[in-house]
């Protein structure tokens, strides 16, 4: 471990992305000072000022003794801090909590624990500060490894995030109009799964491996998901064509679709996913990693979380 500053556990550092979300960022970052006034919470904030800059600014919070972090703006800006989190070499993870105030498009994380999309009632859940401890994902490819605190997949998935970069100006549908769009356009790929000492070749629609439950902007495709049990929820979509998609389109978004004839449920502590002949894009929590072959584990327990 290095050294640190003055350790701080009391106060709040707040990471805030005013790229994130479709809405004006300096009307609700006034709203939430005031909020944050109101409370009496002790605080330093920053703002980002470019992708990924959430890692330096939570990296150099926890050098100077914040134990408490919130992040301000969705999903890829959650995965940015918890990226900050899971890479600094200051203290264990598990010392550290974060805080959500969603400000994104998706915001699928805060779902998983019953949160709303209100800035007034994430507040007011920061300031009891009841956590929990979560499982992190750590994913492998070729070129990197990424941590996650909320769903990751390949295949069908990661072809709707690379879409969404050019439809996010709509809002909340822009994740359904990629939807739409990958459902017409999107090829299916075949691939290899090594998972619990088995190994499966299967032309698949996608593989989803969740922490939690919802991604894509409220869908569920995992199946009896717990955040602390150490194991990863994998559901592989098998060859669901057009017309599978378009009838169950509401269980997309129910949950029931994991009991489709051609989707499978897994439990497991780690998966490798091979593709055959391609090179489909990889996401994870809303934004794209890379493309082709990941490996995915689960470090139990690794970061705390405030939640409902
Ligand atoms: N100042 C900035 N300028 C441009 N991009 C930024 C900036 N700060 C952070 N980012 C990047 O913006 C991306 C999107 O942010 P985020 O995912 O939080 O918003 P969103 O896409 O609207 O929400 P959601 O993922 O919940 O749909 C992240 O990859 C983040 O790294």
């Amino acid at each position: 471990m290095s050294t640190i500053d003055k350790i701080n556990t009391n106060s709040w550092f707040i990471i805030a992305n005013p790229a994130s979300g479709n809405k004006n960022f300096s009307k609700i970052w006034k709203k939430i000072e005031q909020l944050l006034k109101n409370k009496n919470l002790d605080y330093s904030f920053a703002f980002t000022q470019f992708s990924k800059h959430e890692i330096d600014l939570v990296q150099n919070a926890i050098k100077k003794g914040y134990r408490n972090i919130i992040s301000v703006g969705g999903d890829g800006t959650l995965n940015n801090v918890v990226n900050g989190v899971m890479l600094q070499r200051y203290v264990k993870t598990s010392n550290i909590t974060i805080g959500v105030l969603p400000l994104g498009t998706g915001n699928d994380w805060i779902k998983t624990y019953k949160q709303t999309n209100s800035i007034e009632k994430a507040l007011e859940i920061i300031s009891k500060k009841t956590t929990i401890l979560q499982d992190i994902g750590v994913i492998t490819t070729d070129k990197n490894t990424i941590y996650y605190n909320n769903v990751a997949g390949i295949g069908y998935d990661g072809y709707i995030v690379n879409k969404l970069k050019y439809l996010k100006k709509f809002g909340a549908l822009s994740y359904l109009l990629a939807g739409i769009y990958g459902l017409i356009f999107y090829k299916k790929s075949a691939y290899k799964i090594l998972i619990n000492n088995k190994e499966l070749k299967e032309k698949c629609l996608m593989v989803v491996c969740g922490i939690c439950k919802y991604s894509g902007g409220g869908m569920q495709f995992t199946k009896d998901v717990n955040t602390t049990d150490g194991l990863l929820d994998i559901t592989i979509a098998k060859n669901l064509n057009f017309l599978d998609l378009i009838i169950n389109l509401p269980k997309l978004y129910s949950g029931a679709i994991v009991n489709h004839k051609k989707v499978n449920t897994y439990k497991t502590l780690k998966i490798t996913v091979t593709p055959i002949n391609a090179k489909p894009f990889i996401q994870a929590d809303g934004e794209l990693i890379t493309s082709g072959k990941l490996q995915i584990s689960i470090i139990p327990k690794a970061i705390n979380f405030v939640i409902n």
